[in-house]
Parts: C-alpha cells; sequence; structure tokens
C-alpha cells in the first residue's frame, strides 16, 4: 500500500536559479524501509526537507492522497545531532511532543515509559539529556520522535555522528523497532552496508540527473554484514554492492 507518492517533484531553492531535483517520481510504501543511497551534494537531503514539509515544491507530493503542504506530526524528523533540550531530564525530551499536543499526563508517562523501555534508557529516564554518550542521545532523538506515532520517520545520516560498535546496535534497534511500531521509515545514509542492512528497498541517486533513478529491492535486509561467515553469502552481498555502486555512480 502506497504510503508517499512524488510525481514529478522539482525542487529550487528560493534565492538560486539552480534545480536540485528535476521531476522525480517515487513512492514509499506503507511499513517499508525506504533507504536513499547517493553522492554527496546530489539533493537527498533536500528530498527528505521536502517529504517533512519544510521546504516548497513544484510536482506532487503526498501523502496517504493528501498533499504535504507543510511540517506536522504525521512525519517525524531524526537529524545526525538531533537537538534535544539538554537540560530537560530524558523522559521530559520524549514526551515533549505529547505534551505540546496537549495528551493527559497519564497518557504521556504511558507512552513515554514504554518508548524508553524499547530504546533500553528506562534506567536514565530522570537524567539529564546532557549527560548521556552519543548514541544514547540518538535513542532519545528516535523516542521523541516515536512519541508521537508518526505513520513515517524521516531520518538523516541518523547514525552518521556514531562509532561502528554504536551504529550497528543502532540498526538493529531500527529494525527492532520498525517491527514493533508497524512504522514507515525514509532514511538516508552514506553507508552501503548499513542501506543494506536496514533498508527494504534501496533508492539510488547519482551526480548529475538530480532525481531517484532506481529503486532496487533488498534481499539482504537485517544481515550485519560483519558477522556473515558464510563465503557464498558474502559474494553475493558483495556484488549487491558494486551493482548499487556502479548505479551511483554512472
Ligand atoms: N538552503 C539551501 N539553499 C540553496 N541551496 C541549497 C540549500 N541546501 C542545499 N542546497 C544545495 O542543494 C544541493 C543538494 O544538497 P543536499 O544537502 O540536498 O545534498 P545531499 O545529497 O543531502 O548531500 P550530503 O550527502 O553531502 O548531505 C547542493 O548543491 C546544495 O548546495
Amino acid at each position: 500500500m502506497e504510503l508517499i507518492k512524488a510525481k514529478n517533484l522539482t525542487i529550487k531553492y528560493p534565492q538560486s536559479n539552480d534545480t536540485v531535483i528535476n521531476n522525480a517520481n517515487f513512492m514509499i510504501n506503507k511499513n517499508e524501509i525506504f533507504v536513499l543511497v547517493g553522492p554527496s551534494g546530489c539533493g537527498k537531503s533536500t528530498i527528505l526537507k521536502a517529504l517533512a514539509g519544510f521546504i516548497p515544491i513544484d510536482g506532487t507530493l503526498e501523502m496517504n492522497g493528501h498533499r504535504i503542504v507543510g511540517p506536522d506530526w504525521q512525519r517525524g524528523v531524526v537529524f545526525q545531532d538531533s537537538s534535544l533540550y539538554p537540560w530537560f531530564k530524558v523522559k521530559d525530551n520524549v514526551g515533549f511532543g505529547l505534551k505540546a499536543r496537549k495528551f493527559s499526563q497519564d497518557e504521556i508517562d504511558r507512552r513515554v515509559s514504554y518508548l524508553l523501555d524499547l530504546i533500553g534508557l528506562s534506567d536514565q529516564s530522570n537524567t539529564k539529556t546532557f549527560e548521556l554518550s552519543g548514541g544514547m542521545k540518538q535513542r532519545v532523538a528516535i523516542a521523541r520522535v516515536l512519541a508521537n506515532k508518526s505513520p513515517l520517520l524521516l531520518m538523516d545520516e541518523p547514525f552518521g555522528a556514531l562509532d561502528t560498535f554504536t551504529r550497528t546496535k543502532m540498526q538493529r534497534l531500527i529494525l527492532d523497532i520498525w517491527h514493533k511500531e508497524e512504522t514507515s521509515i525514509f532514511m538516508i545514509t552514506h553507508d552501503l552496508n548499513e542501506a543494506i542492512r536496514c533498508g527494504n528497498r534501496i533508492a539510488i541517486m547519482n551526480s548529475h540527473d538530480k532525481r531517484i533513478i532506481q529503486v532496487i529491492n533488498n534481499p539482504f535486509q537485517n544481515i550485519n554484514l560483519e558477522e556473515v561467515e558464510d563465503f557464498n553469502l558474502e559474494r553475493k552481498i558483495d556484488s549487491f554492492r558494486k551493482n548499487i555502486l556502479k548505479i551511483i555512480n554512472q
């Protein structure tokens, strides 16, 4: 089932004559992880900003058949350095959006406690956010977005600032969250192994077409490439990765 539909999506930033995205056409299904890869500067974040409703577009961009005209709770955004309130307790950062939407304190407490359990930070509920590690902060940022039950999470290099070990753990967490919350995820990454581990489908941009040029099904989701011992499987994944690189460099 289709969640997002982009038809002839074209984007120019105000005060610039350059067309950054030119006639892009793609769709994102309900309950899928749609990962976008491509070279630096090709327009990945611009597409994410359009999906979030942060920037004006030409063409059509719809969610559940309704035009995206601005930011709203239905699309939650997680950036590489998500801006949490450092002096807030962890639980207050997670419940912030719900409070703003005037949910009852009971509902907020219930949802926040469930989410802290989900991200493994129940013990840090009352800790001030600035005291957390980078990986923990990113987990709080994800929980804060999940609190709103947005049908679509938009993630721009969410683990880009984390070390490899923490990153691998976060990828597992995302897959776990995705199973439990039945949400859809649009994720940008520079790391092809991350794309292969997380994505149901991988969308590819190159440096000159200004649009998504191909979307491929990923048969290797949920496989942690660092743990693969089967030589044949490793070869298959390697050839899949090389194919993606070939398309990026086209
Ligand atoms: N606010 C802005 N105003 C004008 N031009 C912009 C703005 N933001 C981005 N651009 C331009 O749009 C193009 C695409 O940028 P974008 O950030 O979407 O690329 P990206 O693929 O996400 O890059 P990266 O992988 O390095 O994050 C670039 O040429 C960039 O300079």
